[in-house]
């Protein structure tokens, strides 16, 4: 088994890290931590289990560590679910003594030698690993793009081969992709909000990391522009986006684009049967109805239609933040960095 832990195990990703590690044929959950306000005391006295799943109560009296290097020092892998400004400097120190940082801030993603990672679309990126390695690091960090990022660039892999020229998106973002003290009742209640801080800027430069090609060294970053516009909605769990992409192809070639890609590769335990689902009905997908498609890990595309104009849908705290983390690791074991 590969030692595990979870930097940040108390919040909305950490916990479904928790949900998600609990059980895991091939990482041992080993350790969690948290602030200050938590560190030193049981986990299952400190956390606010807000899952639908039961509470794991095989780790329920591990205690909670402060989030130090010292405490994670036994480790193979960290999962990080920290806020950004503490993760900075943290997930770096982790990476130079030895860690692989599994990340799910936003910290290190444009670091040009740091993966921005979705297992089935860009694994030929985890060669950044050896560009860390070379550069003296004896870990490294990999990170998870933005959660919207995530649904936008699994939808548009498929379009990558037929001259993507523009994209245009606008979302409709859950309550949890703020964490669990990030939006107070009383402001999303019977509201929608028309801004999330920096989400727009994420998603125009994310993709082009994302999207890019890695030519041993470096990422070539794709050129077309991707404008977006981000809204707050008043549901729990998933992301919903409606895009806009022109293309060098119709509608018919698009579709038949979107319902042949498959992942390069199959059989990691996270990694779900299909990482898109393309749904034919004209009201699919829903939020509620398709967010667990997968287990949460698929990303469900439907009204594909002229323009070329589709929407798209995914879990953000599975596919788009703790989901797609485990994956990446799982990758990394069968690459052999693990
Ligand atoms: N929610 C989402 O859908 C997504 C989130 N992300 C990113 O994942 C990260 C976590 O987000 P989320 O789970 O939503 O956030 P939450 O606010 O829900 O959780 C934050 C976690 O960090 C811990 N923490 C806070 N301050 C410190 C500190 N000073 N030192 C150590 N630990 C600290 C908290 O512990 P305590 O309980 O003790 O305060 C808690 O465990 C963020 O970087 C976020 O941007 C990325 C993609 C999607
Ligand atoms: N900002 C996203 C979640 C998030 O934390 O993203 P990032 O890790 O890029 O800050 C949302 O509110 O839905």
């Amino acid at each position: 088994m590969i030692n595990v832990g979870v930097l940040g195990a108390t919040g909305a990703v950490g916990q479904r890290f928790v949900e998600l590690l609990a059980d895991h044929p091939w990482f041992h959950l080993q350790t969690l931590t948290a602030s200050e306000r938590s560190a030193g005391k049981p986990y299952e006295k400190v956390v606010n289990w807000r899952l639908e799943t039961p509470f794991p109560d095989e780790i329920g009296d591990c205690i909670v560590s402060p989030t130090t290097v010292e405490a994670v020092a036994d480790l193979d892998i960290v999962f990080s679910a920290l806020p950004a400004d503490i993760a900075r400097s943290l997930e770096a120190e982790m990476a130079d003594a030895g860690l692989i940082v599994c990340s799910n801030a936003s910290s290190h993603r444009m670091d040009p030698t740091v993966p921005l990672l979705i297992a089935e679309i860009n694994p030929d990126h985890t060669g950044l690993i050896d560009v860390q390695h070379d550069r003296g690091r004896d870990g490294c960090i990999v990170t998870n793009p933005n959660c919207s990022t995530i649904m936008l660039s699994c939808s548009l892999a498929p379009l990558l081969p037929h001259g993507i020229r523009d994209v245009k998106v606008a979302t409709l973002q859950a309550i949890s992709g703020a964490g669990f003290d990030g939006i107070p009742g009383m402001a999303i209640c019977d509201n929608v909000i028309p801004y999330i801080g920096s989400e727009e800027e994420k998603m125009s430069e994310e993709p082009r990391k994302i999207l890019g090609t890695f030519n041993g060294s470096e990422i070539e970053p794709i050129t077309f522009p991707i404008s977006a516009s981000c809204n707050r909605v008043p549901v729990i769990d998933g992301h919903m986006l409606s895009v806009w992409v022109e293309a060098e192809c119709g509608v018919e070639e698009a579709k038949k684009a979107f319902e042949n890609w498959a992942a390069p590769f199959s059989g990691l335990p996270t990694q779900p049967d299909k990482t898109l689902h393309i749904f034919s009905q004209p009201d699919r997908p829903q939020t509620r109805l398709d967010r667990n498609l997968g287990d949460g890990m698929t990303v469900s595309i439907g009204r594909i239609r002229e323009g070329i104009r589709y929407t798209a849908m995914g879990h953000n705290t599975i596919r788009g933040a703790a989901g797609s983390s485990v994956l990446n690791a799982e990758l990394l074991k069968k690459k052999g960095y693990i």
